[in-house]
Order: structure tokens, then sequence, then C-alpha cells
């Protein structure tokens, strides 16, 4: 696979289609095993883990819930220090077991600020899935329950993610190429 141009940047192939698919069925059956018996409620980050989150559902196999709140802090490649909610929780997660979906945890922020939120509904149970991990940019940590990758600190782009809104269409991922 050749290098892309998204907006002014070039991005060089990382992890392909059927790499991510593999490991995300893997983390879908650790789900399915966790959760047997139980009714989980996935929610899912948009809009950058709308891909994530729709080939891990198709791939539980429990009874279980999905719904989306739409967070934003990201400008380009960096965050802006400012966590959005473009659109917000609409269900009682009184009792739930919640699974948050997200595409990626970089510096860790969007999720810290985001977490208290789900905690003061109080619900049953509470645990992160995420495609990807950056450990060295972790500033806010925070314990991930199910981590499909961990990556270096570069920028990446495609399977949802995006480069100043493009690139999410793409079904493998990009890292920015220096
Ligand atoms: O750990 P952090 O440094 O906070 O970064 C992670 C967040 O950044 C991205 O969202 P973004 O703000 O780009 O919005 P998007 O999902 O609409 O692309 C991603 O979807 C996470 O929500
Ligand atoms: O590496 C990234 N790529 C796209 N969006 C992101 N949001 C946080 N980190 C990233």
């Amino acid at each position: 696979m050749a290098e892309i141009k998204v907006h002014d940047k070039y991005f060089v192939p990382w992890l392909s289609e059927e790499i991510i698919q593999q490991r995300v069925k893997e983390i879908a059956t650790e789900i399915n095993t966790d959760y047997a018996g139980k009714k989980p409620l996935f929610i899912g980050v948009l809009n950058g883990a709308f891909m994530f989150a729709s080939d891990l559902f198709k791939n539980i196999h429990i009874e279980a819930e999905i719904s989306f709140i739409k967070l934003a802090s990201y400008k380009g490649t960096k965050s802006t220090g400012q966590v959005i909610t473009a659109i917000g929780l609409d269900m009682d997660l009184t009792g739930r077991d919640i699974i948050i979906v997200e595409d990626i945890i970089d510096t860790g922020k969007t999720l810290t600020e985001f977490l208290p939120q789900i905690r003061n509904q109080q619900p049953a149970s509470l645990k992160i899935a995420v495609l990807l991990h950056k450990p060295e940019a972790m500033v806010h940590p925070i314990h991930i329950d199910y981590c499909c990758f961990s990556i270096p600190n570069k920028f990446v782009v495609g399977y949802g993610l995006d480069y100043n809104g493009l690139g999410r269409n793409i079904s493998s991922l990009y890292q920015v190429k220096e």
C-alpha cells in the first residue's frame, strides 16, 4: 500500500484492515465472555468511534444495547484542551453495566472530563473499550479495560479517525510521515 495525502500531510500504512478486524473480534469475544448473563449498554463516542463501535457491536452476541454521545476537542493534530459535548446522553444509566467505546485515548483529556458524568448516574459498572491507546502521550491516566492496540505517539488517520475532518472513511490505519 502506498502513502496517502490528507490535506497538507502525508501518511504511511500502519495497521491493515485484516489486522484490525481480527483484533476487534478478539476484544468482542472477551466482552461476550465477561458480560455473559448481563445486558451491557455500549456508549460510543462520536465522531471517531463510529467504525470501531459498529464492528465491535456486530461481534457482540450476548444481549446488549448501544447509544452514542458526541464529544470533540481536536483541531488538526492537536488537542485544544477544551472538551465540548456536542450531543449529550439521553439514557438513564442507573444500575446499568456501561462500556464506553472510544476510537483513541491520546492525552486522556476527553475521557477524564467525561467519565464523572457517567459515574454521577451510578451505573452498576463502568468499563472502557478503546481501539488505540498512545501510552507515551497520556497526560491524564485512565484505566483501560479493553484495548485493541497500544501505538507510538504519532498522529494516525483512518478507520474513523480524521485529520481535520478527512480520512475517516479509510478501512485501515495510516500513521503521519515525518
Ligand atoms: O485522549 P484525548 O487527547 O482527549 O484524545 C482522544 C479524543 O480525540 C478524538 O476526538 P476529537 O476531538 O478529534 O473528535 P472526533 O471524535 O469527532 O474526531 C478521539 O475520538 C477521542 O475522543
Ligand atoms: O492520532 C490521532 N488521530 C486522529 N484523531 C486523534 N485524536 C486524538 N489523537 C488522534
